[in-house]
């Protein structure tokens, strides 16, 4: 999921939380000693727009941006001093976040063997913007603090939100927390519930950003999701789309990991970062029907791997490519048959049959507006397109 999955509609899916974030260790000259860590290190940088230095020890310390401007802090960015600094002039904070229509089309509410989960009021129909929300926390993966501020300790994190309003910080603070005793519980909240954000409109893997958020943090995993997590950089909201028909009271997921995997491959992913056993429908069919179901998933990987390199239709089959596109549907992975529909779109055109490329990049452009909405990246793509798709 880079800001969703379809930035161009081809990137693969950049997946959120698929490692935690990683600290960057400074030199071990800082001060390590359990003292030294309890002190406070953080200094105000400026008031306008209001930035903290995270470690006056540190030359290259992390910072904390607090936003809006001059106003109790809804949000917290943290990086670098000088991108915090072009970020603090964006536009977009002078705006208020989009309010959504009221009553949600869904509740929070106990999830049984999951904590809490998102459930339908009603009928949700697919492609269908269910909430957006600003991320009350954003931050680079790997940020750089000391030694002494640890995940045990969460002195970094814990700096980091206490310039936030109280209703933010404790909005937070409610939010599930699957890392156990060994960890800061700020720690483990925040890594229980990143999702991805960016911090660029183009695509780009070098700034790789997680975000916490309020009310999209309580959707729940499922190998076959109802909903896709998107992130609009425009309002710099995240979103989640329907992205098929989801029944009043049926449960609203996404996917926390890579879906065109075997199921032990994501049972491991889920089980090693998201520190659960996933039982959906998908994980607990009968043992043949699980081979069947990995075989579907690890071709329609293996095709989608393919999708970005030059030699894509080298030795491809159309037999393959139409017997793909049947797999995605098997398995319910909306999302995933973006790309797939891509794909086709490519090896049909590089088949010279324009009318077949043409088909399945109408198709695909559909399933970009199901997923990801009108902000999809991969859409915008297809403008200069109109007179073809249309
Ligand atoms: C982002 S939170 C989701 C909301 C969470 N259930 C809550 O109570 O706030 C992620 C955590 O929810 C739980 N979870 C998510 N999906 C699950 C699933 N399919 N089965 C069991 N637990 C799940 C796990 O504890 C996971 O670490």
């Amino acid at each position: 999921m880079k800001r969703g999955f379809l930035k161009n509609g081809t990137r693969s899916q950049k997946q959120f939380g698929d490692k935690p974030p990683s600290p960057v260790r400074a030199p071990q000259s800082t001060p390590s000693s359990q003292s030294a860590a309890i002190m406070n290190t953080t200094c105000v940088y400026s008031t306008s727009p209001c930035i903290v230095r995270a470690d006056i020890r540190l030359p290259e310390s992390s910072h904390f941006l607090y936003l809006p401007a001059g106003r109790p802090a809804d949000m917290v960015f943290v990086d670098t001093l000088a991108s915090v600094k072009k970020i603090a002039k964006w536009p977009v904070w002078s705006q208020p976040p989009p309010v959504m229509p009221s009553p949600r089309p869904f509740r929070v509410e106990l999830a049984p063997g999951k904590g809490v989960g998102m459930f339908a009021n009603r009928l949700i129909k697919a492609g269908e913007l269910i909430m957006m929300e600003r991320p009350v926390y954003a931050s680079r993966r790997r940020r750089y603090c000391a030694p002494d501020q640890n995940e045990a300790n969460g002195i970094f994190h814990r700096a980091a939100i206490s310039g936030l309003s109280g209703s933010s910080r404790q909005a937070l603070m409610a939010l599930k927390n699957s890392y156990g005793s060994d960890y800061d519980v700020v720690f483990g909240i925040l890594t229980t519930n990143f999702l991805p954000i960016d911090i660029t409109e183009e695509p780009d893997p070098d700034n790789d950003f997680l975000g916490c958020f309020p009310t999209l943090s309580r959707a729940n995993h499922d190998c076959c999701p109802s909903a896709n997590y998107f992130f609009s950089f425009a309002p710099y909201c995240g979103q989640f789309w329907a992205v098929r028909d989801i029944p009043k009271d049926a449960e609203i997921t996404i996917s926390y990991a890579s879906l065109v995997a075997s199921r032990a491959e994501r049972q491991k992913r889920l089980l090693d970062i998201h520190k659960f056993t996933c039982t959906c429908n998908t994980c607990t069919l009968p043992a043949q029907a699980v081979q069947r179901s990995d075989a579907r998933r690890e071709e329609i990987a293996e095709i989608s791997a393919r999708s970005a390199t030059s030699a894509a239709s080298t030795g491809m089959s159309k037999k393959r490519v139409l017997n793909a596109m049947k797999y995605v549907e098997e398995e319910g992975l909306v999302a995933a048959s973006v790309q797939m529909q891509m794909y086709a779109a490519s090896f049909f055109m590089h088949q010279l049959d324009f009318a077949e490329g043409v088909r399945w990049m109408k198709k695909a452009k559909k399933s970009m507006l199901t997923v990801e909405g009108e902000d999809s990246y991969g859409l915008k793509a297809f403008k200069g397109l109109d007179p073809v798709l249309s």
